[in-house]
Protein backbone atom coordinates (compact mmCIF):
# COMPACT_ATOMS: atom_id res chain seq x y z
CA UNK A 1 0.00 0.00 0.00
CA UNK A 2 1.36 3.78 -0.82
CA UNK A 3 2.42 5.63 2.09
CA UNK A 4 1.87 2.48 4.68
CA UNK A 5 5.34 1.65 5.56
CA UNK A 6 3.97 -1.34 8.21
CA UNK A 7 4.45 -3.73 9.03
CA UNK A 8 8.70 -3.68 8.95
CA UNK A 9 9.35 -6.53 10.97
CA UNK A 10 7.61 -8.41 14.16
CA UNK A 11 8.92 -8.26 17.09
CA UNK A 12 7.14 -11.09 20.04
CA UNK A 13 5.22 -8.83 22.59
CA UNK A 14 2.94 -10.70 25.31
CA UNK A 15 3.65 -13.72 23.46
CA UNK A 16 2.36 -12.88 19.89
CA UNK A 17 3.70 -11.27 16.77
CA UNK A 18 2.64 -7.84 16.52
CA UNK A 19 4.07 -5.11 13.97
CA UNK A 20 6.34 -2.64 14.53
CA UNK A 21 8.18 0.42 13.32
CA UNK A 22 11.85 1.66 13.34
CA UNK A 23 10.64 4.67 15.85
CA UNK A 24 9.06 1.97 18.24
CA UNK A 25 12.19 -0.42 18.83
CA UNK A 26 14.43 3.13 19.12
CA UNK A 27 12.78 5.08 21.46
CA UNK A 28 14.71 5.68 24.24
CA UNK A 29 13.52 5.46 27.94
CA UNK A 30 15.39 6.12 30.87
CA UNK A 31 14.58 4.25 34.23
CA UNK A 32 16.00 6.57 37.15
CA UNK A 33 16.10 5.51 40.71
CA UNK A 34 16.58 6.61 44.39
CA UNK A 35 17.17 3.68 46.78
CA UNK A 36 19.16 3.55 50.28
CA UNK A 37 19.16 -0.10 50.73
CA UNK A 38 19.16 -2.04 47.82
CA UNK A 39 14.67 -2.45 47.71
CA UNK A 40 13.48 0.22 45.48
CA UNK A 41 16.61 0.05 42.72
CA UNK A 42 15.65 -3.95 42.42
CA UNK A 43 11.96 -2.82 41.70
CA UNK A 44 13.19 -0.35 39.30
CA UNK A 45 15.42 -3.36 37.41
CA UNK A 46 12.02 -5.23 37.22
CA UNK A 47 10.14 -2.15 35.34
CA UNK A 48 13.52 -1.59 32.86
CA UNK A 49 13.80 -5.41 32.35
CA UNK A 50 9.72 -5.18 30.99
CA UNK A 51 9.99 -1.90 29.24
CA UNK A 52 13.32 -3.43 27.70
CA UNK A 53 11.20 -6.92 26.11
CA UNK A 54 8.69 -4.50 24.76
CA UNK A 55 11.21 -3.43 22.53
CA UNK A 56 12.42 -0.11 23.72
CA UNK A 57 15.90 0.83 24.85
CA UNK A 58 16.17 1.06 28.03
CA UNK A 59 18.82 2.84 30.16
CA UNK A 60 18.84 1.91 34.35
CA UNK A 61 20.84 4.50 36.14
CA UNK A 62 20.91 5.42 40.02
CA UNK A 63 19.57 8.96 40.38
CA UNK A 64 22.16 10.68 41.96
CA UNK A 65 24.72 9.05 38.31
CA UNK A 66 22.06 10.61 35.76
CA UNK A 67 24.06 13.93 33.72
CA UNK A 68 20.76 14.89 31.39
CA UNK A 69 18.26 13.36 30.37
CA UNK A 70 17.84 15.45 26.70
CA UNK A 71 18.77 12.05 25.19
CA UNK A 72 15.63 10.08 26.29
CA UNK A 73 11.84 10.56 25.05
CA UNK A 74 10.66 8.62 28.22
CA UNK A 75 11.51 8.67 32.09
CA UNK A 76 10.24 5.96 34.35
CA UNK A 77 11.36 7.82 37.57
CA UNK A 78 10.92 6.36 41.13
CA UNK A 79 12.22 6.64 44.50
CA UNK A 80 11.95 4.87 48.18
CA UNK A 81 10.22 6.63 50.52
CA UNK A 82 11.92 7.60 54.00
CA UNK A 83 9.52 10.20 56.64
CA UNK A 84 7.72 10.84 53.34
CA UNK A 85 10.53 12.18 50.71
CA UNK A 86 11.91 10.83 48.09
CA UNK A 87 15.68 10.09 48.24
CA UNK A 88 17.74 13.08 47.88
CA UNK A 89 18.96 12.11 44.39
CA UNK A 90 15.76 11.35 43.07
CA UNK A 91 14.03 14.63 44.50
CA UNK A 92 16.89 16.25 43.42
CA UNK A 93 16.58 15.15 39.71
CA UNK A 94 13.03 16.14 39.48
CA UNK A 95 13.76 19.88 41.21
CA UNK A 96 16.68 20.06 38.26
CA UNK A 97 15.09 18.87 35.63
CA UNK A 98 11.25 19.93 36.47
CA UNK A 99 10.66 21.91 33.04
CA UNK A 100 12.50 19.35 30.89
CA UNK A 101 10.50 16.41 32.71
CA UNK A 102 7.59 18.21 31.74
CA UNK A 103 7.99 18.07 28.44
CA UNK A 104 8.55 14.72 28.03
CA UNK A 105 5.92 11.50 28.88
CA UNK A 106 6.86 10.63 32.42
CA UNK A 107 6.03 7.80 34.90
CA UNK A 108 6.69 7.77 38.91
CA UNK A 109 6.98 5.06 41.03
CA UNK A 110 7.25 5.13 45.10
CA UNK A 111 8.10 2.03 47.33
CA UNK A 112 7.21 2.32 51.07
CA UNK A 113 5.90 0.55 54.00
CA UNK A 114 2.77 2.14 55.36
CA UNK A 115 3.36 0.48 57.96
CA UNK A 116 6.44 2.85 58.98
CA UNK A 117 4.25 6.16 57.97
CA UNK A 118 3.99 8.44 61.50
CA UNK A 119 1.22 9.39 62.81
CA UNK A 120 0.28 12.39 61.04
CA UNK A 121 2.81 12.50 58.63
CA UNK A 122 1.87 14.54 55.61
CA UNK A 123 1.54 13.62 52.68
CA UNK A 124 4.32 12.15 50.13
CA UNK A 125 6.07 14.51 48.31
CA UNK A 126 6.18 12.73 45.32
CA UNK A 127 2.27 13.33 44.93
CA UNK A 128 3.04 17.06 44.23
CA UNK A 129 6.21 16.12 41.94
CA UNK A 130 3.73 14.00 39.66
CA UNK A 131 1.16 16.83 39.61
CA UNK A 132 4.29 19.38 38.99
CA UNK A 133 5.63 17.24 35.86
CA UNK A 134 2.15 16.01 34.98
CA UNK A 135 3.32 12.26 35.33
CA UNK A 136 1.06 10.21 33.53
CA UNK A 137 0.92 7.98 36.56
CA UNK A 138 2.33 7.41 40.21
CA UNK A 139 2.22 4.30 41.71
CA UNK A 140 2.90 2.81 44.88
CA UNK A 141 4.81 -0.30 45.75
CA UNK A 142 5.47 -1.99 48.95
CA UNK A 143 8.78 -2.38 50.06
CA UNK A 144 11.04 -4.02 52.02
CA UNK A 145 12.31 -3.40 55.39
CA UNK A 146 15.28 -5.34 56.54
CA UNK A 147 15.68 -4.33 60.24
CA UNK A 148 19.45 -5.36 60.68
CA UNK A 149 20.87 -2.96 57.75
CA UNK A 150 19.48 0.32 59.53
CA UNK A 151 21.11 2.43 61.63
CA UNK A 152 20.51 3.09 64.88
CA UNK A 153 18.91 6.71 64.23
CA UNK A 154 16.70 4.60 61.77
CA UNK A 155 15.57 2.39 64.27
CA UNK A 156 15.02 4.77 66.71
CA UNK A 157 12.51 5.92 64.73
CA UNK A 158 10.63 3.36 63.71
CA UNK A 159 10.59 1.37 66.78
CA UNK A 160 7.47 2.22 68.14
CA UNK A 161 5.72 1.38 65.03
CA UNK A 162 7.01 -2.17 65.43
CA UNK A 163 6.55 -2.81 61.99
CA UNK A 164 6.52 -6.02 60.42
CA UNK A 165 9.72 -6.70 59.13
CA UNK A 166 10.79 -8.54 55.70
CA UNK A 167 10.23 -8.13 52.17
CA UNK A 168 6.77 -7.20 51.18
CA UNK A 169 7.67 -6.17 47.15
CA UNK A 170 5.15 -8.27 44.49
CA UNK A 171 7.16 -8.39 41.68
CA UNK A 172 4.06 -9.20 40.08
CA UNK A 173 2.06 -6.10 40.39
CA UNK A 174 5.48 -4.59 39.62
CA UNK A 175 5.86 -6.08 36.00
CA UNK A 176 2.00 -5.45 35.50
CA UNK A 177 2.42 -1.88 35.92
CA UNK A 178 5.54 -1.95 33.80
CA UNK A 179 3.93 -3.26 31.11
CA UNK A 180 1.07 -0.66 31.23
CA UNK A 181 3.61 1.87 31.03
CA UNK A 182 5.17 -0.23 27.85
CA UNK A 183 1.72 -0.24 26.18
CA UNK A 184 1.40 3.56 26.37
CA UNK A 185 5.10 4.00 24.97
CA UNK A 186 3.78 1.63 22.31
CA UNK A 187 1.04 3.83 21.52
CA UNK A 188 3.20 6.99 21.77
CA UNK A 189 5.79 5.70 19.42
CA UNK A 190 3.48 4.87 16.93
CA UNK A 191 1.06 8.60 17.17
C1 LIG B 1 13.49 5.26 59.03
C2 LIG B 1 12.53 4.82 57.95
C3 LIG B 1 11.52 5.68 57.56
C4 LIG B 1 10.61 5.27 56.58
N1 LIG B 1 9.62 6.13 56.20
C5 LIG B 1 8.70 5.74 55.30
C6 LIG B 1 7.62 6.60 54.93
O1 LIG B 1 7.50 7.72 55.37
N2 LIG B 1 6.71 6.14 54.04
C7 LIG B 1 6.79 4.89 53.50
O2 LIG B 1 5.91 4.52 52.72
N3 LIG B 1 7.82 4.05 53.82
C8 LIG B 1 8.78 4.45 54.68
N4 LIG B 1 9.82 3.63 55.00
C9 LIG B 1 9.94 2.30 54.36
C10 LIG B 1 10.96 2.30 53.21
O3 LIG B 1 10.53 3.16 52.19
C11 LIG B 1 11.08 0.87 52.67
O4 LIG B 1 11.75 0.12 53.65
C12 LIG B 1 11.77 0.78 51.33
O5 LIG B 1 11.61 -0.50 50.79
C13 LIG B 1 13.25 1.11 51.40
O6 LIG B 1 13.78 1.02 50.10
P1 LIG B 1 15.33 0.95 49.77
O7 LIG B 1 15.82 -0.41 50.22
O8 LIG B 1 15.37 1.07 48.29
O9 LIG B 1 16.02 2.07 50.46
C14 LIG B 1 10.74 4.00 55.97
C15 LIG B 1 11.78 3.14 56.38
C16 LIG B 1 12.66 3.54 57.36
C17 LIG B 1 13.75 2.59 57.78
Amino acid sequence: MVGDHRPVGVTPRHGTMVPFTPEEVTMKVLVAVGSKYGATREVAERIAEEIRAHGFEVDLQDACDVQGIHYYEAVVLGSAVYGGLWRRDASGLVREHRDELRDKDVWMFSVGMETVVQPGQPLDEADGFAEEIQAHDHARFPGALNWDRLNVGEKALIRALNPPKGDFRDFTAVREWASGVATQLESIAAA
